[in-house]
């Protein structure tokens, strides 16, 4: 049946909060933001517009999205940045609706670890959006919206529909449960959940022990290469989008394929060696690669695609066929399709420790637990967009 569209205008939004990663696309995002999108928000939203927070330092989109929520009741947030913020701001909305959670029914459906992936959830109250200033932007790759941030006609297009021309679908978003490096491999600031000291006696809002913490993610998370890849680039002063080309061909000479057993719904499908796990919410990865070509945020479940031991004379040509969703036939790679859980360890052979992503953030590493969280996140996207058609025809 196809949703009411009335209830689903981004105008219904009253009190709009934006967090902005200043450091975004090497810093320019920053100059981007005041001469451009500043202005734009200002005229499209008027009044509603409550406050816009720059981020002061790493994985500080977790505690302006939770104080915008928190302090400033802001019932629609919109984080402008790359995929890094989105995941960022993701988890302090998620943090900040628990806080206000009264009834505690938002932290037990965000707390489950069955398989049983009901549809009955209903979606946290603050609506989620992303304005696109980073240098990935896989989100909006799958979304199917083209990016350009140099046309200053994009921005206007964007920011009229992120107000009142697009629609407010019911997104799902992942859920990882991994386990944190106490190692020095990952900054320890990382293991923190960002929830602002003040409000630290409140646990309902955590989720994290010692040990464990626990991610929402909006488009794709993975295991393997694609992590080792990501620590050397964001540990270089070399430009990213540089330095991520080089990165990838080199580790594809260095790195040692670990060792992992996958459990998919319960059946195990991968124990032995294997390059990349991604575990897809939405279907693009590391630059826009279709690497879960038919994976949709609206489909209520993962799509997980399991690339095994590929050697360097492999890789061309099934990156190639990645790039265009075309693998699934190709012996080197599984695809696995609709799927609510995923378990994934490092076996006692692999010594090295096997770190994961979400959205292009290391956030630790295995063993992990994945859980979809169908129907989650109300998200503002173009009416033109797939994920849009998608939520549409479902
Ligand atoms: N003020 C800040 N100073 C330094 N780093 C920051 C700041 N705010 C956020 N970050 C970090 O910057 C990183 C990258 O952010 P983001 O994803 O927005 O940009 P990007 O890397 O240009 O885009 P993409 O992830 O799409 O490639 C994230 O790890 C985020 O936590």
């Amino acid at each position: 049946m196809s949703p009411n569209l009335s209830e689903n205008s981004p105008s219904n939004y009253k009190r709009v909060g934006v967090v902005y990663n200043p450091s975004s696309r090497g810093g320019q995002a920053q100059t981007l933001f005041k001469a451009v999108v500043l202005p734009l928000l200002e005229r499209f939203f008027g009044d509603r517009l409550v406050k816009c927070m720059p981020t002061q330092c790493r994985d500080d989109g977790t505690r302006c999205a939770f104080q915008l929520i928190v302090e400033d009741h802001c019932d629609y947030i919109i984080s402008a940045g790359g995929d890094g913020s989105t995941f960022n701001v993701l988890n302090g909305l998620v943090r900040g609706c628990l806080y206000l959670d009264q009834d505690n029914k938002t932290r037990q459906s965000l707390m489950m670890t069955t398989n049983s992936g009901s549809s009955s959830h209903s979606p946290l109250p603050v609506a989620f959006a992303v304005l696109p200033i980073g240098s990935g932007n896989d989100l909006h790759k799958t979304l199917g919206v083209d990016v350009n941030v140099s046309d200053l006609k994009f921005f206007e297009k964007y920011i009229h529909m992120l107000a009142e021309g697009g629609e407010v679908i019911h997104a799902d978003i992942g859920r990882v449960e991994y386990t944190k490096d106490h190692t020095g491999v990952i900054e320890e600031t990382v293991n923190d959940e960002h929830i602002p000291t003040q409000y630290r006696e409140n646990k309902a809002c955590q989720l994290d022990s010692h040990d464990k913490g626990v991610r929402f993610y909006m488009n794709e998370s993975s295991f393997g290469i694609s992590t080792s890849i990501l620590n050397a680039v964001n540990n270089s002063s070399i430009s990213k989008e540089i330095n991520y080309n080089i990165q990838t061909f080199w580790k594809q000479l260095t790195y040692v394929n670990p060792s992992v057993k996958v459990e998919v719904d319960g059946k195990v499908v991968k124990d032995g060696i294997s390059q990349l796990v991604c575990v897809g919410n939405g279907k693009c990865f590391g630059g826009g690669m279709r690497i879960n070509p038919n994976a949709s945020i609206t489909s209520e479940a993962f799509d997980v695609c399991v690339l095994h031991n590929l050697r360097l004379w492999n890789v061309p040509y099934i990156f190639y066929q990645i790039q265009y969703g075309t693998h699934g036939n190709n012996p080197l790679a599984s695809l696995y399709e609709r799927v609510k859980t995923i378990k994934a360890s490092k076996n006692p052979e692999t010594i090295d420790d096997v770190y994961l992503e979400c959205d292009g953030e290391v956030v630790g590493k295995l063993p992990a637990t994945y859980t979809i969280m169908p129907s989650c996140v109300k998200f503002v996207v173009p009416k033109n967009s797939i994920e849009h058609s998608n939520f549409m025809n479902k």
